[in-house]
């Protein structure tokens, strides 16, 4: 019980919860471990952020300002070795840990600019003075991270809650704690002062503990809608905390009547198989035109999946796909589309576990049309890629939509008529043409709809959810007015 894994009021200290460790999915080795923060080490994180909260708040943006620019100077300055610890701990190719850590530095100046235009202030004159929008920071947030993105994701919730004057209770997925680790100790490193940023490394009961919190006033949440929806129930009862949940998908990608084929092959691999399709923003179904055209398509989408490197992280040359992040996950996937098969399911491309390691498997491609009844409307966080074939854009667009969740859909389609019907028609917060379902920009909101999120869209509106409006009437000099209301007499 002696490594200090958790940051309380600028002090690394040792947990007093059951010890836990993560590990490296290419190769199988252990690369983190430490007791996780029980109950008291939480209220600890609360205690520090309750008591740093009110100096921070009173410091001023421009200050705080500063200081997150300082930590994306140390970003870029410390970003191999940043990119090396998500390559390792996640699993993906280091040439994408790098652009993840580049997004992260990214996320401070489009912080900065949404802050400004998202809550900044407005002031209409009076006669007797003005009236005055303003932004006021929440007071003590808790930052709940998944593992895919262990910086990025949760880095994106974090710079702008402490830009709007917040202090934070940061708790990443207990599957990442090392890249978490290390991304603390950039802010410390950038001059945060103590208790503003806590860090709370656990399992679940951690974030049991994190969520029941008394002084908990906003939390925000990024993973899987199992967990949201327990939050989002667990949180009926507490009005009062705004909660921000980013959750999956079982998102749609349409091939149209008007596509040129490698192009479209292209976009459909870094639709599905990008991170291993760890993404929320996979494509996870694939509507594809019945017809010749259609058979070529699947036909040279099969070949690329095939073609396609899988190999460990931190390989030469580089792969395009790493493992996925445990073997359990990847025995999991490896189910999923054998379930599928077994149920009638034609399979383009098997997914197959790879004796590179357990956590392992290669890109798979079903044909569930026959069976698409029955398929689960489940988000199957891996590369499996759905087809169902089409008769009519109408039909596709139907049944596109005919999922429970709503974050990203695209369409693949030079023609204009096309593009304008399904953009009408399609029901997700991200919906894109001729382009990735993935890859989102940062400088627009990023949330869906459905079991997607609650309406609380991050990225560049995330600023909405850090600080609550206030509305005043002021006058500057208290004055009896010249006409008194019927019935009152002074
Ligand atoms: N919409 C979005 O922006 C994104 C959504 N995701 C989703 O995240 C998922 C993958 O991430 P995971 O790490 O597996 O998510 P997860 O839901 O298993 O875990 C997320 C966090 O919640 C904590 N947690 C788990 N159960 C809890 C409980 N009962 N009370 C409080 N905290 C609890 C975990 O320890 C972890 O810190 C996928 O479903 C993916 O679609 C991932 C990235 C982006
Ligand atoms: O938060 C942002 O800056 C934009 C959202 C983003 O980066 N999305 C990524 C990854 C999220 C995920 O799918 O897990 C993407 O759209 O690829």
């Amino acid at each position: 019980m002696t490594t200090p894994v958790h940051y309380l009021n600028g002090h690394w200290l040792p947990g007093h919860g059951p010890a836990f460790a993560s590990v490296n999915p290419s190769t199988g080795e252990t690369l983190w471990s430490g007791n996780s923060a029980d109950a008291h080490d939480v209220d600890l994180a609360f205690r520090a952020a309750r008591h740093a909260f009110e100096a921070w708040a009173d410091l001023g943006f421009e200050a705080r300002a500063a200081i997150a620019k300082r930590f994306a100077e140390l970003l870029k300055a410390n970003s191999e070795h940043l990119a090396r610890a998500i390559a390792r701990e996640v699993g993906k190719p280091v040439w994408e840990a790098r652009t993840e850590v580049a997004a992260m530095a990214g996320k401070i100046p489009i912080s900065i600019a949404a802050y400004q235009e998202r809550t900044g202030s407005r002031e209409q004159p009076q006669e007797f003075g003005r009236h005055f929008l303003s932004h006021k920071p929440h007071g003590v947030v808790a930052v709940y991270g998944p593992y895919n993105f262990p910086g990025h994701l949760p880095n994106g919730h974090i710079v702008p809650a402490l830009l709007a004057g917040n202090a934070v209770v940061f708790k990443p997925s207990e599957l990442t704690p090392m890249v978490a680790q290390e991304t603390v100790k950039l802010w410390e490193e950038a001059g945060l002062p103590p208790g503003v940023l806590n860090l709370v490394q656990g399992e679940r009961a951690t974030g049991e503990a994190v969520a029941q919190h008394p002084e908990l006033d906003g939390l925000y949440f990024t993973g899987s809608s199992r967990t949201g929806a327990i939050l989002n129930q667990q949180f009926a009862a507490r009005p009062g905390v705004i909660l921000a949940l980013e959750m999956g998908g079982n998102n749609p990608l349409i091939v149209g009547s008007d596509f040129e084929l490698d192009a479209a092959v292209h976009e459909i691999v870094q639709s599905a198989w990008i991170t291993s399709g760890q993404r929320c923003t996979c494509a996870r179904r694939l509507f594809v035109p019945l017809g010749e055209k259609g058979d070529a398509l699947l036909a040279k989408l099969a070949e690329a999946g095939r073609n396609l490197v899988v190999g460990r992280a931190e390989d030469e040359p580089p792969p395009f796909m790493g493992p996925l992040i445990s073997a359990k996950a990847a025995d999991g996937l490896k189910a999923a589309h054998d379930r599928l098969v077994a149920l009638g399911a034609t399979s383009l491309l098997a997914m197959e576990k790879l004796p590179l390691g357990p956590a392992f498997v290669s890109p798979g491609l079903v044909d569930v049309t026959a069976i698409a009844a029955e398929v689960p409307d489940e988000e199957d966080f891996g590369p499996l890629l759905k087809v169902i074939r089409y008769a009519t854009l109408d039909e596709a667009i139907a049944r596109a939509n005919a999922t429970r969740y709503g974050l990203s859909a695209g369409l693949l389609s030079d023609d204009d008529a096309e593009w304008q019907r399904f953009f009408r028609k399609s029901r997700a917060g991200i919906v894109n043409r001729n382009k990735p379902t993935t890859g989102a920009s940062g400088s627009y909101p990023f949330g869906g709809v459905g079991d997607s999120g609650n309406h609380r869209a991050s990225a560049y509106y995330a600023a909405d959810y850090c600080s609550y409006p206030v509305s005043s009437t002021e006058a500057h000099r208290l004055a009896k007015p010249t006409s008194l209301s019927p019935g009152l007499k002074l």
